[in-house]
């Protein structure tokens, strides 16, 4: 069954640059209204601006939000739904990497994506008298294996694919669908910056190779679309690298039933 994206509502978490702008575009172009949000606010106007020239002014607003603070998160909800009239679609795709700062790397990663998913839930699942709606949280293909370096990255990411696949067992009665993106390398700022010196089990060497096969932010835009109009597979991961064909990552159970 295909969600029909065309008129819905959507909130992008740090969307001002990277994957989560690339997800903007796309969702403009299938005919949602949709909220840039970010930290920095002049490269979210700047993206906004550009995008209410291309799609029209009255569909694209930018709302300053950082995922760490509760009070922005509420304002956020609040300002989209005044805005729009309700929101249909939330991704939550703001996310760092830095493992010397890494407590506010879980904030970021794992804590205000958690709160943005239950604040989803409390303006769209049916309970609440919503609508319903879909939620794609941006996990990793570090949330699948480990990591020598990043260790605490791929803890927080983990965490992202543990929390959404948890989501499933209540879908019914929320009526809010959960799915996750897990992204080999994308090439933005964040893998740009990545500090992947004094490596044993990446060597230089297998480090430049991986680097020959990054992804573009718009293949994971493309990933994200998918994931929104597949009515079919609510609470799985999406694994997408250059290796092999994009698909559900499937998960073997450890329960004997
Ligand atoms: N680039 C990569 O290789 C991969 C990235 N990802 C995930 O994709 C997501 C997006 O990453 P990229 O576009 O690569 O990074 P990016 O660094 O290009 O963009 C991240 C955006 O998040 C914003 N941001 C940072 N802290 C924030 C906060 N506290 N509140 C709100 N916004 C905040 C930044 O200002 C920036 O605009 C992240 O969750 C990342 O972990 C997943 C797999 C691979
Ligand atoms: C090959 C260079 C890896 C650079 C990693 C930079 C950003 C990664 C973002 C992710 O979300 C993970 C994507 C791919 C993981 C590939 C290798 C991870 C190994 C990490 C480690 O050992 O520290």
């Amino acid at each position: 069954m295909t969600y029909d994206i065309k008129g819905k509502t959507a909130i992008v978490t740090g969307s001002a640059r990277g994957i989560g702008k690339c997800i903007c575009s796309d969702l403009l172009k299938k005919g949602a209204n949709v909220v840039v949000s970010d930290t920095a606010e002049d490269v979210g106007n700047e993206t906004t601006a550009e995008f209410q020239k291309e799609f029209g002014e009255s569909r694209v607003v930018f709302i300053r939000c950082n995922v760490t603070k509760e009070e922005d998160l509420q304002n956020l909800y609040s300002k989209a739904i005044a805005t729009f009239g309700y929101v249909d679609i939330v991704v939550n795709n703001a996310g760092i990497l830095n493992e010397e700062n890494w407590k506010l790397m879980m904030e970021i990663n794992v804590t205000g994506l958690i709160r943005s998913c239950q604040l989803a839930l409390d303006n769209m699942s049916t309970k609440n008298k919503g609508k319903g709606g879909v939620v794609v949280n941006l996990a990793s293909v570090a949330g699948l294996m480990a990591g020598e370096g990043s260790k605490v990255y791929h803890a927080s990411k983990h965490a992202v694919y543990g929390y959404t696949r948890s989501q499933y067992l209540t879908q019914g009665t929320d009526n809010v669908r959960f799915n996750c993106v897990c992204p080999f390398l994308v090439d933005t700022a964040l893998a740009q910056d990545w500090d992947n010196s004094n490596r044993t089990f990446l060597t230089s060497d297998l480090i430049e190779k991986l680097k020959a096969h990054m992804l573009k932010t718009e293949d994971i835009a493309e990933a994200v679309i998918f994931l929104i109009e597949d009515e079919s597979n609510a609470g799985k991961a999406y694994l997408v690298t250059p290796f092999q064909k994009w698909d559900y990552y499937e998960q073997p159970s450890v329960l004997p039933f």
